[in-house]
């Protein structure tokens, strides 16, 4: 439980972050909550507009428009600043707008005197919570990024819905690159203890092959929501408010984060989607699933991808 008073500060109040600041007070998750974004009177007219809405919100969440100096006392920012993806465009094509939107930003929380948990959602993810981390010199462990939390989401969602079951009792993820290089974990995949592979051939209806399409809807999804609506933001956000969740409750929970691999999964030195505990500290610990042969070779080519893209943007 909340034994303190929780500050958030959310930077960048465009689709994703709204969304996220609305379904945070929906759950009543802090009781700070501070928007800033370089577009002054959209952050200010948020500010306004969600706190009409806190009469009904299930606790009270004190809600405004801020600077960077309140970062100082925060617990928690939130990076949602950035340019998104149009149609066509793949996040890595971001990563030189909005690395050098991050130096900016980075430079001013620190300033701040920030001594918090940093959780970035602006893509590339992996490469701009790297980003974070070399700008601000913090623990890596302090430092996270939403990785593949809504592709694992994505995951569960589509396989409870195929297998009719609650996608609560379906425990498989989504592992490396949030992006075009990411890869189902088929071999941890199962539903209710019972791999996914022994529920193939249960009925007539079950098969392979409609599995392998399942993934690939779950690594196209932004670019066929993209296409239709132009941008994505319900799922991240509550993606963001469950990490949130974890991080000021203090919970321990396993999600899946943009973490630093320091070795774990044969890799080192690049932040990559993998399963990992977290809580009030950050990251506490990855958990390093045995992957079988074919998801090791993906997994490395999902990193190499990353290394290979933040290279000439990060290299000095
Ligand atoms: N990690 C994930 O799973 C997901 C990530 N995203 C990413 O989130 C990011 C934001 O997407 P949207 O909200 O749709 O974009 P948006 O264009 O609606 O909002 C971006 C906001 O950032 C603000 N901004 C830009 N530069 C800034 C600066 N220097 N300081 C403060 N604010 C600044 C803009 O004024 C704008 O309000 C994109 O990079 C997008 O690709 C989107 C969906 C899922
Ligand atoms: C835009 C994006 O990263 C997503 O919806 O997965």
């Amino acid at each position: 439980m909340i034994d303190r008073v929780n500050r958030v500060v959310l930077i960048g109040t465009g689709a994703v972050g709204s969304s996220y600041a609305f379904a945070l007070i929906n759950q009543g998750v802090t009781e700070e909550l501070v928007l800033i974004d370089l577009n002054k009177e959209k952050s200010e007219g948020d500010a306004m507009d969600l706190n009409h809405g806190i009469p009904f919100a299930p606790s009270p969440t004190k809600i405004w428009f801020g600077n960077y100096s309140d970062c100082q006392d925060a617990d928690l920012v939130v990076i949602c600043a950035g340019a998104n993806q149009k149609p066509g465009e793949t996040r890595l094509d971001l990563v030189e707008k909005n690395t050098r939107i991050f130096k900016g930003i980075v430079d001013e929380i620190v300033a701040s005197g920030f001594q918090g948990i940093f959780l970035v959602a602006t893509n590339p993810v992996d490469i701009l919570t790297y980003a974070v981390w070399k700008f601000s010199s913090f623990p890596k462990e302090r430092v996270i990024g939403s990785g593949t939390i809504l592709d694992t989401a994505r995951f569960r969602y589509l396989l409870g819905d195929y297998f009719k079951v609650d996608t609560r009792n379906v425990h498989a993820y989504i592992i490396g690159e949030h992006g075009d290089t990411e890869l189902p974990v088929w071999s941890h995949a199962d539903i209710a203890g019972r791999k996914i592979s022994d529920w193939i051939g249960t009925k007539d209806e079950y098969q392979q092959e409609h599995l392998e399409q399942l993934f690939l809807n779950v690594r196209d999804a932004a670019y066929h929501i993209i296409e239709r609506k132009g941008a994505t933001y319900y799922g991240i956000a509550m993606g963001l408010v469950r990490l949130t969740k974890a991080i000021l409750q203090n919970e321990s929970s396993v999600l899946t984060v943009s973490a630093f691999l320091n070795g774990e999964y044969g890799h080192e030195d690049v932040y990559i989607g993998v399963p990992a505990v977290v809580n009030r500290k950050g990251i506490r610990e990855i958990v390093q699933l045995d992957l079988d042969e074919t998801e090791k070779v993906k997994f490395a080519h999902s990193v190499s991808v990353l290394k290979k893209t933040m290279g000439p943007v990060l290299s000095n």
